[in-house]
């Protein structure tokens, strides 16, 4: 017998479906074409048989009763050319080497990382752009910082040059003024070559400094959120509104199963729709406003429980790196919020801050 597909839109040949997920927010496309077909959907997308999932209770047949069968991920192109055929955390098949991937943790010198993660974002905040010679230029700043402490004999007897000649001081300065100027230089001619489209890139896709920045928006907009804020709550209720992964990462069926009661067979592509799953009206209450209080009683959590609110994902494959995103936008938000006040420049109104 043939399975029993899900519903979904009429296909053209060849294309399937495609052309109704064109565009740059297929999120959107999808959860608009799901209220017409329903919370399991069936689209063709050229060769791939694709089911996309848009509520919170099917979402947990997919992610808690079919974890196992549904575990996989597709075998993307990008993703293959990149990691080396699929030998990272997130294409890596269902098995024992990804499950090794995911329990991997290696021992950190804190000190090198937080002289780095400062350095890093000076070098950012200063170029504008990250730093191809970071590791260098700790090791400089570190040597700069003791030279220039006070505590050298050319400090500390400033008239007496030739002293400051005979200690080699002068000679370890200009040898790190040596080694620094070419920094700067490159940076100063990368700057000029610029073509800011790489660095836009990485900033868009960057999914923690993508929440940071719809916080700061949401915050915007509503000033009073802004004085009361209870970061948790803020933090989640932007990704609620605007998971930086909406779509989570792509599924793949490696066993057949039912959902919903219908058949999913094995190499199925499923999609899970979070973005319409965290904004769905019978779960949220006003779901389109931004309401961190909302958060502050209902005990939802981020760690995929909660089969309305999916920001990381659920099941075997939810996002490892929970604590980590949540501490680093907790961080920034820190600084920027308890530092400045933040408005439109201009007098723009808040109203007309683009959401999309
Ligand atoms: C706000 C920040 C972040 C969000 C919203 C986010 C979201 C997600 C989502 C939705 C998935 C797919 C889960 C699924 O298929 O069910 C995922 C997977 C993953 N994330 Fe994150 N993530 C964030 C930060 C991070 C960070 C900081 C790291 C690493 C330090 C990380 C590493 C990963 C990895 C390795 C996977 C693939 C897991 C697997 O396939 O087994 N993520 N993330």
């Amino acid at each position: 017998a043939y399975p029993k597909l899900p519903p979904g839109p009429k296909t053209l040949p060849i294309i399937g479906n495609i052309h109704q997920l064109s565009g740059s927010q297929p999120h959107r496309a999808l959860t608009d074409l799901a209220k017409k077909h329903g919370q399991v959907m069936h689209l063709q997308r050229g060769e791939v048989s694709t089911v996309v999932i848009s509520s919170a209770q099917m979402a947990k047949e997919a992610l808690k009763t079919h974890d196992v069968a549904l575990v996989n991920r597709p075998r993307i192109l990008a993703a293959q050319t990149i990691t080396y055929n699929f030998q990272d955390v997130s294409f890596s098949p269902y098995g024992g080497y990804w499950r090794q991937m995911r329990k991997m943790s290696l021992p950190v010198n804190l000190t090198d990382l937080v002289f780095a993660l400062t350095n890093a974002v000076t070098c950012r905040s200063a170029f504008g752009s990250r730093c191809t010679y970071q590791d260098q230029l700790v090791q400089l700043i570190n040597e700069i910082i003791e030279v220039s402490s006070g505590f050298d004999i050319s400090d500390l007897v400033p008239s007496k040059k030739f002293l400051h000649i005979i200690s080699g001081t002068v000679f370890k300065i200009k040898k790190l003024q040596s080694k620094l100027d070419p920094i700067f230089e490159s940076k100063i001619q990368e700057h000029k070559e610029a073509d800011s489209g790489e660095d836009m890139f990485a900033a868009g896709t960057d999914t923690s400094a993508a929440t940071v920045l719809w916080v700061m928006a949401e915050l915007i907009r509503n000033p009073s959120v802004m004085e009361r804020a209870q970061a948790e709550a803020v933090i989640k209720e932007t990704l609620r509104l605007h998971p930086p992964v909406p779509l989570l990462l792509p599924r793949e069926c490696r066993e057949p199963c039912e959902t919903g009661g219908y058949d999913v067979s094995v190499g199925t592509r499923v999609l899970i729709d979070g973005w319409a799953i965290n904004r769905d009206p019978e779960f949220w209450e006003d779901p389109e406003s931004f309401k961190p209080e909302r958060f502050l009683d209902n005990g939802i959590e981020f760690v995929g429980s909660n089969f309305e609110y999916l920001p990381f994902g659920g099941g075997r494959r939810i996002c490892p790196g929970i604590a980590f995103g949540v501490a680093s936008v907790d961080l920034a938000l820190a600084q920027l919020v308890s530092h400045f006040d933040w408005k439109l420049p201009g007098g723009a109104k808040p109203e007309s801050l683009d959401m999309t």
